[in-house]
């Protein structure tokens, strides 16, 4: 049986497919072919990750389709019930990224109170004397530690990113329209752990309190999880961290609000218009971006790899017996 991974998949998810009896076709196929592709070469899974998009339209021409997986979280990209509806199993692998996509947050974070982003750029050329000039420019950071952090979504991921931050000496708050609660459990090298209990709290005393933002919530489809009046409510100074959604975010308020300082400064590890960000986004100094690899790890990647090939095992042994 035949599978097509068209966004790339690790080695060890290859290799435990092949040990399963799977062919592998790692073949990058340009969305238009995808479907002809499919039907050609009698693919029974397709396998993507956020850029191929499996829309009604390739769900409809491909009959012979009975899993699509997508390596990571999001499913945005899939038309998820209406597979489902015609008997294809959707499979995605929620766990496996987490730590991934929190240790870019932090990345983030710390590239923004000490302004990593803008250094790398302005660090002196040959010849160039204002280097002390360069030191005051950047002069002013801030510690982590002792501020708060305003996690919104507090599933996996948000759950990783509080583990981080409570072992940074952070304060934590966190907000989700489904999660009460949660006890995080932080581990130390040397085998001890600690157990902190959250309780999330309404978004109003996220944005009122929070001294830096990371959001980790789905693609929305009701408009804005922070918009331009949302922005108003923020403390001033703060920094805010997006590796969750494009569109999760009004990138033209939030221009508006680094320029006029009430934000200090953003990480974005996505965008409403994926994959190029706007000009205004792309050239602000005050913005720390990455393509969208919050899930890009060696690690994160092998886990998902491997937790792909054990469900689709498992699916069609299922299947066949
Ligand atoms: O939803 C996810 O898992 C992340 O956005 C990662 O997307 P990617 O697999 O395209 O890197």
């Amino acid at each position: 049986m035949k599978i097509l991974a068209n966004d790339g998949i690790s080695k060890s998810g290859v290799i435990a497919l092949e040990d399963a009896g799977f062919e592998v076709i790692t073949t990058k196929v340009a969305q238009e072919q995808v479907a002809n592709y499919i039907n050609t070469n009698d693919v029974a899974v397709l396998l993507v990750r956020s850029a191929t998009k499996v829309r009604q339209d390739i769900i409809d021409a491909c009959p012979g389709l009975k899993i699509i997986g997508r390596g990571g979280v999001g499913m945005d990209n899939i038309d998820v019930d209406y597979a489902r509806e015609k008997g294809i199993h959707v499979i995605n692998t929620p766990a496996s990224s987490s730590d991934s996509v929190a240790e870019l947050v932090f990345a983030h974070l710390f590239s923004g109170v000490r302004f990593l982003y803008d250094a790398n750029r302005n660090m002196p050329l040959e010849g160039d004397t204002n280097f002390e000039g360069l030191k005051k420019a950047y002069a002013n950071g801030i510690e982590l530690r002792g501020k708060t952090l305003g996690i919104i979504g507090f599933g996996r991921i948000g759950r990783s990113v509080a583990r981080v931050a409570l072992g940074l000496g952070m304060r934590v708050i966190a907000a989700d329209k489904f999660v009460g609660s949660a006890e995080i459990r932080v581990d130390f090298y040397n085998g001890q752990f600690i157990n902190v209990d959250i309780v999330t709290e309404p978004l109003e005393d996220i944005f009122k309190h929070s001294d830096f933002i990371t959001l980790h919530v789905p693609a929305q489809d009701g408009g804005y999880v922070i918009g331009k009046e949302q922005f108003e409510q923020l403390k001033d100074g703060v920094g805010i961290v997006n590796a969750s959604r494009g569109g999760v975010i009004d990138e033209v308020a939030l221009i508006d609000a680094l320029d006029s300082g009430k934000v200090a400064f953003a990480g974005l590890d996505v965008f409403e218009d994926e994959p190029k960000p706007a000009i205004q986004v792309l050239m602000h100094p005050k913005v720390s971006l990455t393509p969208h690899i919050g899930a890009a790890t060696l690690e994160a990647q092998d886990r998902i790899g491997t937790e792909l090939a054990e469900q689709i095992s498992s699916l069609l042994k299922t299947q066949n017996s």
